[in-house]
């Protein structure tokens, strides 16, 4: 995404509207008449029609009586009046939205794990929905009757405390640590939902219409989160498809147009804004929204695509939207909750800036993965290859000589620079970066998670969601441009409860960061040099979301100047 593109465009909610009434009025247009029709013949079959027709009439009318039975029953049970479950319709929707999650754990447990892991629950509803502990106090389903967590002990925090008010239709922003299993705390309720209500029958050839669309910031995220969700939609004989440039758009297309249609739709921001446009893609039908890594989805660089995205879906009130990050930054806050209906926030982890009481005031600070052993070192930016180089060499002795290794630069050529230099000096190494085709990105992922490069080289393409096995360290050669990238760099280590190391290099370039960093550290309980403590203390208003003190806010209405040389 480039930094000068910030053309406003005409969408947003109000443009959701205008988008979604557009497509129901080209369904209709596609929709062929009674009188189109060439072998209404007789009177006979005009009969027939007439009397199917009102026969169907009158079972849609017996079914909205009896949904709206339905629904006075539900909101007489919810305490509140404004519990979007009701609004969504989601509690007549939801099967097994009849049987309370959680009610087989005591009042006790509850609250002992609710100080354990550190869950805080912000529900503008106050609905009391108390988290489920263990796996089987879900509400029984299809799904869950295939043991899809047959692998896992017991739900991880931010699923335990999110899943019963997802399940039952509520909009809702999760926020946990890095690795903390938010891929499945998504996937979960959007599997769900899809497989409790049938698919309509599509009107319109033209385009696939999915019934749930989850954005991603990178192509890998993207397909790593396809095929985790692909493995859990199959199970009830749903299907995904994974939308992301640099790739055959006719081999996506294909994709998404087998058999009856894609069900969900993972898809990088650019790809599926291409098939809006061309009209492969209709997002008119979506009941189940997700923005993964919320906060980069939502800061300036994607800000336009995701309002373009969201406003091809239906309404907020008329579909669910949920949004999941390791980092929720206050600049996102509000235009996150624009396109929520009462969004309950979970957090998870004690978030409140090291040395102080929490406020009160909801604030969410930023935390890195406790588990992670975080060091720092002041070095001349001059020799930071070869201590690169040395920290490679002790990590990879003896047995370790196998562990895998991430190594972040800030830029494509530093990436290309220090993969040649490491080349050289006899190191298997691999690298991804923007510069790279997609094939060759694929390719050196792979070789990494397979184990037959144990160096990987990155720029922040790699950042964010990749959930590579036994990571073992995390090298941050240069800083990246904010202290939210740094929090998902480190944590590409660290995973699903293990341990992990992050070692970085700090130079005088990076001083903007020195207090947020020491912030990060201090609130994890990590040692903090003195040589950093030099650089001050003082956290920095970011210029940027994405681009940190790196951008510059130009006035694009004012014409160049001309220089001669
Ligand atoms: N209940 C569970 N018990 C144990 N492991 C789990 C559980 N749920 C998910 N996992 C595993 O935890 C790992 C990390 O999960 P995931 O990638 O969803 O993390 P995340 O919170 O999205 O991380 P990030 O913030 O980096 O994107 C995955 O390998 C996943 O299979």
């Amino acid at each position: 995404m480039s930094a000068g593109k910030k053309h406003a465009r005409p969408d947003g909610e109000e443009q959701a509207l205008r988008s979604s009434k557009k497509a129901k009025t080209d369904e209709v247009a596609n929709t062929p008449t009674d009188a189109d029709a060439d072998d209404l013949k007789t009177e006979k079959k005009k009969k027939k029609e007439k009397k199917d027709k009102s026969e169907k009439r009158e079972k849609k009318e017996k079914n909205d009586k009896k949904e709206k039975k339905d629904k006075k029953k539900k909101s007489k049970k919810s305490k509140s009046s404004e519990e979007p479950a009701v609004q969504n319709g989601e509690a007549n929707g939801h099967k097994t939205s009849d049987s309370t999650p959680g009610d087989s754990a005591s009042e006790d447990e509850i609250k002992a794990y609710l100080t354990k892991e550190e869950i805080k629950i912000d529900d503008p509803s106050n609905t009391n929905v108390k988290p489920i502990l263990k796996f089987a106090q879900l509400p029984p389903s299809k799904l869950l009757a295939k043991k899809p967590f047959a692998a896992y002990n017991a739900p991880t925090p931010i699923q335990a405390a999110s899943w019963p008010f997802t399940l039952a239709g509520r909009d809702a922003i999760g926020i946990a640590e890095t690795g903390s299993g938010k891929t499945m705390a998504f996937s979960l309720p959007c599997v769900e939902k899809l497989n409790a209500h049938s698919k309509k029958a599509s009107k319109d050839y033209r385009s696939t219409r999915p019934r749930a669309v989850i954005v991603s910031p990178t192509r890998e995220l993207a397909m790593q989160t396809h095929d985790a969700i692909s493995g859990l939609a199959a199970h009830v004989g749903l299907s995904a498809v994974c939308l992301y440039g640099g790739a055959s758009k006719d081999d996506q297309r294909a994709l998404l147009r087998k058999n009856t249609g894609a069900d969900i739709v993972v898809a990088t921001p650019g790809r599926l804004k291409d098939f809006l446009s061309d009209n492969t893609v209709n997002l008119g039908d979506v009941m189940f929204a997700v923005l993964d890594e919320a906060d980069r989805m939502l800061d300036k660089g994607f800000e336009d695509d995701i309002k373009l995205i969201l406003g091809g879906c239906p309404p907020k009130e008329e579909r669910q939207t949920l949004m999941f990050t390791a980092t929720w930054p206050t600049s996102v806050r509000v235009l996150a909750e624009s396109f929520m209906v009462n969004p309950v926030r979970v957090t998870i982890g004690n978030r409140t800036r090291a040395g102080e009481e929490g406020n009160g005031n909801g604030s969410v600070e930023l935390q890195a993965n406790s588990r992670i052993d975080q060091k720092v070192e002041v070095v001349d930016p001059r020799g930071k290859e070869q201590r690169l180089l040395e920290l490679l060499r002790e990590a990879q002795k003896g047995s370790a000589k196998n562990d895998r290794i991430l190594v972040f630069c800030l830029y494509k050529k530093e990436a290309v620079r220090v993969e040649q230099f490491l080349e050289r000096r006899g190191i298997r190494v691999a690298s991804i970066h923007g510069d790279l085709r997609q094939d060759q990105r694929t390719k050196s992922l792979e070789a990494f998670k397979a184990g037959t490069t144990s160096v990987l080289v990155a720029t922040d393409v790699a950042a964010r969601g990749l959930d590579i096995p036994e990571v073992k360290l995390v090298i941050n050669v240069t800083f990246p441009l904010t202290i939210e990238d740094y929090v998902h760099r480190i944590g590409r280590t660290g995973r699903a409860g293990k341990t992990g190391k992050a070692i970085t290099l700090f130079t005088e370039h990076d001083k903007a960061h020195s207090g947020s960093l020491v912030n990060i550290l201090k609130a994890a309980k990590q040692d903090v040099p003195e040589d950093l403590l030099k650089f001050g203390t003082t956290v920095k208003k970011k210029a940027h979301d994405s681009y940190g003190s790196f951008y510059k806010d130009v006035d694009m209405t004012k014409k160049a100047t001309k220089i001669t040389f």
